[in-house]
């Protein structure tokens, strides 16, 4: 990682630092696998639906212009009076790019049977999060370097929204322990205080949240899984349904479910979302693509021109939320909640949604089960990560490789490998992997 603006390796090379980061980001194949991996439809179902890449370019656009009004309508520190409350809109852009790199194949699915086969047969974990780092810090290479992309500490540190040791009991998202040794030391060299992210991280997160929640209603109302009528908001399934995922995940918990009045909340939204559809419908002549992009068009600048920077008194340390009449903007936290969840209860909980979620976890067991034991694993891994293997023997341990192997995969890298092994008759082996 890059401390400092440090010299360049190349002579003659009169790019900034993030220039250098966010070419070295898009250049390596890491980016370029996150076109083949699931966002909520499974990568491939239809060029119409978000993937991780396009999702991450979508974060990238609205996170950086919410930076530069941010830098404009308030007097941010600079960089050297203290890096962590600063918003550098460049080091948001490439910070969003590379926030869900260490997505597996088959999106959280994918995510949540990697964990618990390195839970139950290893004692260790696997998170997306934590696994950005693993990518960027050491499995990633570029001209110049075999072991990561050396990115500058701005961008690390704005990726990092969990700024805690995975490895310590208990933790559920954060950074693996090898990697959090570099994230602590940059954390301590800037007087970052325990438990808070940078004003850049926090920004990441929230424009992140942004862009699903609208999203993926459009690409529900793309697929004929979000009903669009007014009937919605009258559908006692799907108000319900809602009102029992908010209390069994209340997500941020700022949010207070239990100061109001939650049935009516729900359908609120839902009327409000749909009344906002009706009318985009019409205004756009009944042409259903243009409605659909119109109206998240207007959910995405809803969102991003509430955003603003508080203090925050119980950590001592400043916020990136929604802000009306210089308060947070609850009200706008919860609406953007029950979104999320209505793509929860009509996308992600659909039965073949599920279907493909249980086909993914069959494939990673089934994969993972091949490749898990050294001895075996070793012949039918690709050369070069057997070799790295080689090269970092001793630190790394061979279940912590096969799963960094099984998680670089795209979707239909991961089936293409399952149909080799399991299929009853597999292509032809000298097509290129
Ligand atoms: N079981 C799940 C959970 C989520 N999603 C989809 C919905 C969103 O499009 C996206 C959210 O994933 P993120 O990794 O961006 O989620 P968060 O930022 O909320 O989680 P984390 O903090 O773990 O990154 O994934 C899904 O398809 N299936």
């Amino acid at each position: 990682m890059r401390l400092f603006d440090t010299e360049n390796i190349h002579s003659g090379d009169d790019r900034d630092e993030y220039e250098k980061d966010y070419a070295r980001l898009i250049q390596s194949p890491s980016f370029r696998r996150l076109q083949g991996k699931s966002q909520v439809f499974g990568a491939g179902s239809g060029d119409y639906y978000r993937t991780r890449l396009t999702h991450s370019i979508e974060v990238s656009q609205i996170a950086r212009e919410v930076a530069r009004r941010l830098g404009k309508q308030y007097e941010l520190l600079s960089r050297r009076e203290h890096p962590g409350l600063m918003i550098d809109p460049e080091v948001v852009e490439v910070a969003a790019l590379a926030h869900d790199l260490g997505h597996p194949p088959f999106g959280h699915k994918g995510e949540e049977v990697l964990n618990d086969l390195l839970t139950e047969e290893f004692g260790l974990k696997y998170e997306g999060n934590a696994q950005n780092f693993r990518i960027l810090m050491f499995l990633e290479k570029r001209a110049g370097s075999d072991s990561g992309l050396d990115l500058s500490a701005s961008v690390l540190l704005g990726i990092n929204k969990y700024p805690y040791n995975l490895d310590e009991p208990g933790r559920l998202k954060g950074v693996y322990h090898m990697e959090w040794e570099g994230i602590r030391y940059l954390r301590d060299l800037w007087g970052m205080p325990e438990g808070c992210a940078t004003l850049e991280a926090q920004l990441m997160d929230l424009c992140d949240d942004i862009a699903y929640s609208t999203h993926d209603l459009e690409d529900g109302i793309r697929a004929g899984k979000i009903p669009m009528s007014r009937t919605l908001f009258e559908d006692e399934r799907i108000v319900a349904a809602l009102i029992q995922e908010i209390k069994d995940d209340p997500g941020n918990h700022s949010m207070n479910w239990e100061q109001i009045d939650l049935p009516s909340m729900v359908r609120k939204v839902l009327s409000g979302y749909l009344e906002q559809w009706e009318q985009i419908y019409i205004d756009c002549g009944g042409e259903p693509s243009r409605a659909r992009r119109e109206m998240k068009a207007r959910w995405v600048r809803k969102f991003a021109n509430q955003v603003g920077i508080l203090d925050d008194p119980a950590k001592g340390w400043k916020q990136v939320t929604f802000i009306r009449d210089g308060a947070q903007d609850i009200e706008l936290l919860r609406t953007m909640e029950i979104l999320k969840k209505l793509a929860w209860v009509t996308l992600i909980k659909d039965f073949r949604v599920q279907r493909l979620h249980k086909r993914s976890e069959v494939m990673i067991r089934r994969l993972w089960s091949s490749f898990k034991e050294y001895e075996t694993g070793k012949l039918i891994i690709p050369p070069d990560w057997h070799e790295s293997f080689e090269q970092h023997r001793g630190r790394w341990q061979w279940e912590r490789l096969v799963a960094d192997y099984l998680s670089g995969m795209t979707d239909a890298y991961a089936e293409k490998v399952y149909a080799e092994f399991f299929a009853s008759r597999s292509g032809s082996i000298y097509e290129r992997d």
